[in-house]
């Protein structure tokens, strides 16, 4: 039987968004701008912050109100408890002065961090006096001060001694902040938050991490992320602070490198969506405690890859066009009323879009021909685009010509676009509604579906896309792999659901130098930058193809020779492999062998592959090799490699 919620854990209204100022890149003006624009209620303001402006406290904190932002939080106050004579006056006459300054920011919570003062005494008891006594000073000003146990504090380290403290303290005014980074960090059990009652609870802190063996100091300051992009179970976190009632503010705070140097808008985006995505997995997760958020659709379940769409022109689209009928397609459509060509093989929709207005037009000329959109079978299009519009994505729509359908769509990777087609409302038949059909017979040479798509970005922007996906849809992350490209790391990131429906890789690249680095700066921004397709005899589908004309990525005799000493493969195994440039790994489930094709212009690529009884990576192993020899086809046909 399922008990009605206690009434006072239904919020009527959802908990407050709130950001660390320290979060994101920029001037206060920059941040604040930011801040506002992605839906935030209000922010962290870091001392450092304001010291380094020019306004007057009265003045900035006026400015952020004008951006529509409130205070939630004033902070870091250092150093408070377990100080005795002088040091520990100073440390009130300190406070008292930070005070005054926000009355005149106009905030009423202070964070107060645990102390790492060389002089500080631990006792508990001594830092619950201080705290009383602060709390008397507080009172009058209607001030709440909310003790942080920092993860590397001098004697208390845990939410549960913060929590001892506060409750001992036993003052109206003192309460506790919970920072899920200091308590996941320490691998300390969120279920012990359910014994803090929320109304003691005065302020939520939020970040996520990448699972690094590291000090905790360092891997706070720099390694932070927002929830949803790194491996702390924050959503378990999270549900515990629900159940207690907790109702103040929700605040990312994100210490992180590569986000300082980053863009203050997208940044801030994507704040905004990883805490109305983690407050919907906290919904569903737990019914009886609603935070107050109206409820979104669940995320997408993807059934598979309806199309992919190059934007191309002129002998760029024929080379293209050539490069399909080698790999088995065939013209299998014509745009009824647009230069818009289908490709098709088994499952396998290819469109070559050289039209000269719209969308696809504009990504040529701005980025050559590549991938500008990609369509997905979804269970439900329009549920699809009003999730994703409520994590903050941006619809896409241009004008429709006659006999058209409407197909819901959003703004993704690059400047690229994601179309979403569904059963029920009829739009899996856009082929036949929009176009005439030329050739039937597309088994071809036996390329089944879309196994993955590789997306090239630069590595700033992987977390940004990783959450993206796995926010919109039901998809999970794989760990990181490291792929070394003779001019550096290049590091992958496999996004896929549950099922392999859709597997995603993500790259991101270093350096210029790089082959994936190369594609990037060559193509201006992020895009597909190679597409897999899955066959169930590579063998007999490299006969086929090899014999309409194509040029596999040819292989060393060095590859070959390791192969055999590195698996216990039979001779005439390698030897067919090696006849038709076929790569070879295995995982703990099974075998898996590809082939690349040489690289286009601007270096794009496909790959054919085979997963046998459940191998479930891409052979990464290999890449070192793969990327060398493309490297020596960029240089021999004298396309810049580098
Ligand atoms: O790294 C720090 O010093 C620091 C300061 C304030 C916080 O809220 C925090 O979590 C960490
Ligand atoms: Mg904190």
């Amino acid at each position: 039987m399922t008990r009605p919620a206690p009434s006072s854990l239904i919020k009527t209204s959802p908990l407050k968004t709130s950001i660390a100022t320290v979060s994101i890149s920029g001037n206060l003006r920059e941040k604040l701008e930011a801040i506002a624009a992605a839906g935030f209620d209000g922010i962290e303001i870091f001392e450092q912050d304001f010291v380094a402006d020019i306004g007057s406290p009265r003045e900035i904190g006026n400015m952020i109100r004008d951006h529509g932002l409130e205070i939630t939080l004033f902070q870091p106050f250092r150093d408070f408890e377990g100080l005795t004579g002088d040091l520990r006056q100073r440390a009130f006459d300190r406070a008292a002065r930070k005070f005054d300054v926000m009355d005149q920011l106009g905030t009423d919570t202070i964070l107060f961090c645990s102390t790492l003062h060389p002089k500080a005494l631990g006792g508990i008891d001594r830092a619950a006096d201080d705290y009383r006594e602060l709390g008397e000073m507080a009172a009058p000003r209607g001030i709440k001060v909310a003790y942080e146990a920092l993860a590397w504090g001098k004697y208390v380290w845990d939410h549960r001694d913060a929590w001892e403290t506060v409750r001992r303290a036993d003052h109206p005014n003192i309460g506790l902040c919970l920072d899920s980074f200091h308590s996941l960090s320490r691998g300390i059990d969120s279920n012990s938050i359910h014994a803090i009652p929320g109304d003691k609870i005065f302020f939520l802190q939020l970040a996520d991490a990448p699972l690094i063996e590291m000090d905790y100091l360092y891997w706070s300051r720099h390694f932070r992320s927002m929830p949803g992009e790194g491996d702390l179970p924050v959503v378990d976190f999270m549900r515990a602070v629900a159940a207690t009632g907790y109702s103040g503010p929700m605040s990312l705070e994100i210490f992180n490198d590569q986000f300082r140097g980053g863009s203050p808008r997208g940044l801030a985006r994507d704040g905004y969506r990883s805490l109305i995505n983690l407050t919907d997995q906290v919904q569903r997760a737990e019914p009886t405690t609603v935070l107050g958020q109206p409820a979104l659709p669940a995320p997408t379940k993807i059934d598979g890859v309806e199309f992919i769409e190059f934007a191309s022109h002129g002998a760029e689209a024929d080379k293209l066009a050539t490069t399909l009928t080698q790999l088995g397609f065939s013209h299998a459509g014509q745009h009824k009323s647009k230069r818009v060509a289908l490709w098709r093989q088994g499952a396998i929709n290819i469109v070559i879009n050289t039209e000269e207005a719209g969308f696809a037009h504009a990504s040529y000329a701005t980025h050559g021909t590549g991938v500008c959109d990609i369509g997905l079978r979804v269970d439900n299009a329009a549920a699809t685009v009003t999730r994703a519009q409520a994590l903050g994505a941006v619809p896409f729509a241009q004008e429709v010509g006659p006999g058209e359908l409407v197909i819901p769509a959003i703004r993704s990777v690059g400047s690229s676009v994601m179309h979403f087609l569904d059963e029920t409302s009829g739009l899996d038949r856009v082929w036949d509604v929009e176009f005439d059909h030329l050739d039937t017979d597309t088994t071809g040479a036996g390329l089944t579906r879309v196994d993955h798509v590789a997306e090239t970005m630069s590595y700033d922007e992987m977390l940004s896309w990783s959450l993206f996906y796995t926010s919109l849809f039901e998809m999970g992350k794989s760990p990181m792999v490291d792929v070394i490209d003779p001019d550096g790391l290049v590091r992958s990131q496999a996004v896929e659901t549950p099922d392999g429906a859709l597997r995603l890789t993500l790259n991101g690249a270093e350096t210029h130098r790089t082959f994936a680095g190369h594609f990037l700066a060559d193509s201006f921004g992020s895009s597909v930058q190679h597409i897999a397709f899955e066959t169930g005899d590579i063998f007999a589908t490299m006969e086929g193809i090899v014999a309409r004309g194509f040029k596999p990525l040819d292989m060393p005799q060095n590859y070959y020779d390791d192969l055999a000493a590195r698996f216990g493969l039979a001779p005439e195994l390698i030897e067919k492999m090696q006849a038709l440039d076929i790569l070879y790994d295995e995982d703990a489930q099974g075998q898996f062998f590809q082939v690349y094709s040489r690289p286009q212009a601007g270096g794009l690529f496909f790959e054919i592959i085979q997963r046998c009884a459940g191998y479930n990576g891409y052979g990464a192993p290999n890449a070192p090799f793969r990327i060398a020899s493309q490297k020596r086809h960029m240089r021999a046909k004298g396309m810049p490699s580098r």
